[in-house]
């Protein structure tokens, strides 16, 4: 990450005009002023959220691991635990057939799911690494039985994301039987970060299963099998939908005081200082608009609640922000209960972002503003908007900047994602970066956040 001086905020104006960085520096002009004090309590925010944020706690939309049974699956399905084959026969304690086509007729995976017994997954510490790593404000997960999926020479699953079924649907349980094949490795994306798991290469031990598991809006895929069949269990994961009060840190250990303390001075400053200000923070994962809710949270969105609730609670921040009625019509449910219990002003929404800023050879700096509440129609409402010229000069892909101007009634917000921090590309919510040096980037696309809110007064 660039530092803030890295990054002068040169204006094409005044370049064109031959005036320095220093005459900007102590240009009296209460806006620009206003806009490098923004400038420089913004910079590298991401990062202060990021070292700030609880330690050892929830920071992942996937995991994977291995366990051991005797039982279930080998007995259950009759999959003979390492065994080679081309027909699957024996499938299950009552029944008695054989695949001997493929590709296999639902019908008949049907009649061998139902031959199978639920699995005990779930009831040990498999269960326990996925709740602490992809849901830590649930208080238990169920595993619900989905499917079982049987890839021969040549199958495989193109990228997708499952289909959440309900609210409280939060994960994807993969369950690999250790069946011998070729290819089929297992990808899941997020954003920038993709993980791959190739267990056609472990080695095969009877009762051995490798298991991963990933959030629904993750992406993911198969890649096609090249010998072999390749067999999963695909499970439901679900947390309970249980009456949330605002969790706490379901980390014990708090992320690095220095950052905590300096991101509490910052936020003081914007929100107390400069009043009237909002602050949007991107969530790492999507949510359904029901599940967009606080005991709902996934993985890392989970610990930066947990950090921006806790420095909600802690003096002069708390003093700074808006705590009016007039704000209720911008927030969620849960944040509406929060506001009604004087526990946060935080709220999840799910806001219209526009980006706007100038493309460069590698990258393009994109401004951003959000809008709560319908987007299309509000956005279709905007019009075309003006790029001040002191937005024009933008040499950071991802940092941002202020915008002290209202287009279309966008309004004016500091807007965070934690892929910068995580070192990654915005390519993520549809948003494409552009190649071409010198062009104006606009985009536009929808994103749960948590929102801070200053005085809207
Ligand atoms: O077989 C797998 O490992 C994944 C299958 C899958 O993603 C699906 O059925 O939605
Ligand atoms: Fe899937």
């Amino acid at each position: 990450m660039h530092s803030h001086s890295d990054f002068p905020a040169l204006c094409e104006e005044c370049e064109n005009d031959g005036i320095s960085d220093s005459t900007l520096v102590y240009d009296n002009s209460a806006k620009r002023r206003r806009k490098q004090q923004h400038d420089s309590l913004a910079d590298g925010m991401e990062q202060l959220l990021w070292k700030a944020m609880p330690k050892d706690g929830p920071s992942d939309f996937c995991c994977a691991g291995r366990f051991r049974t005797t039982t279930s699956f080998s007995v259950h399905l009759g999959v003979p635990s390492g065994a080679k084959y081309d027909h699957l026969t024996n499938y299950g304690k009552h029944h008695s057939t054989s695949i001997d086509e493929l590709p296999v007729q639902p019908e008949l995976i049907q009649e061998i799911l139902s031959g199978c017994k639920q699995s005990p997954f779930g009831r040990g510490t498999e269960a326990v690494a996925i709740k602490a790593q992809l849901a830590p404000f649930a208080p238990y997960i169920t595993a619900e039985r989905h499917k079982m999926v049987i890839y021969g020479p040549g199958s495989f699953f193109k990228a997708h994301v499952d289909t959440q079924r309900g609210q409280g649907h939060f994960a994807s349980l993969t369950i690999h039987l250790p069946q011998p094949h070729k290819g089929g490795c297992f990808k899941v994306r997020h954003r920038s970060e993709e993980l791959a798991f190739d267990f056609a290469q472990a080695k095969l031990q009877p009762h051995i299963y490798n298991w991963v598991a990933f959030c629904t809006d993750c992406k993911h895929e198969v890649e096609p099998i090249t010998e072999g069949y390749r067999i999963t269990i695909l499970y439901n994961l679900h947390m309970p939908h249980f009456d949330a009060s605002i969790p706490t840190s379901p980390s014990g250990m708090p992320g690095d005081a220095e950052a905590r303390a300096e991101l509490m001075q910052r936020l003081t400053a914007l929100f107390g200082v400069h009043g009237k200000k909002t602050l949007v923070v991107v969530l790492a994962h999507q949510y359904a608009p029901k599940s967009l809710q606080v005991d709902k949270l996934k993985g890392e969105d989970a610990g930066l609640y947990c950090l921006l609730h806790e420095l909600d609670h802690e003096e002069p921040l708390r003093a700074t922000l808006m705590r009016k009625e007039s704000d209720l019509r911008f927030m969620s449910a849960a944040g509406r209960r929060a506001l009604a219990a004087k526990q946060a002003v935080i709220s999840l929404m799910n806001v219209a972002i526009r980006e706007l800023g100038e493309g460069t050879s590698d990258s393009g700096e994109f401004t951003r503003m959000m809008h709560p509440g319908n987007w299309p129609k509000r956005y279709s409402a905007c019009g075309v908007e003006l790029l001040p010229e002191h937005m024009r000069r933008t040499p950071h892909t991802l940092a941002w900047r202020y915008m002290d101007f209202h287009p279309g009634g966008m309004e004016q917000a500091l807007v965070l994602r934690s892929d910068h921090v995580a070192g990654g590309q915005l390519v993520a919510q549809g948003i494409t970066p552009s190649a071409n040096e010198g062009c104006i980037i606009e985009n536009s696309y929808l994103a749960a956040a948590m929102v801070l809110r200053g005085d809207l007064c």
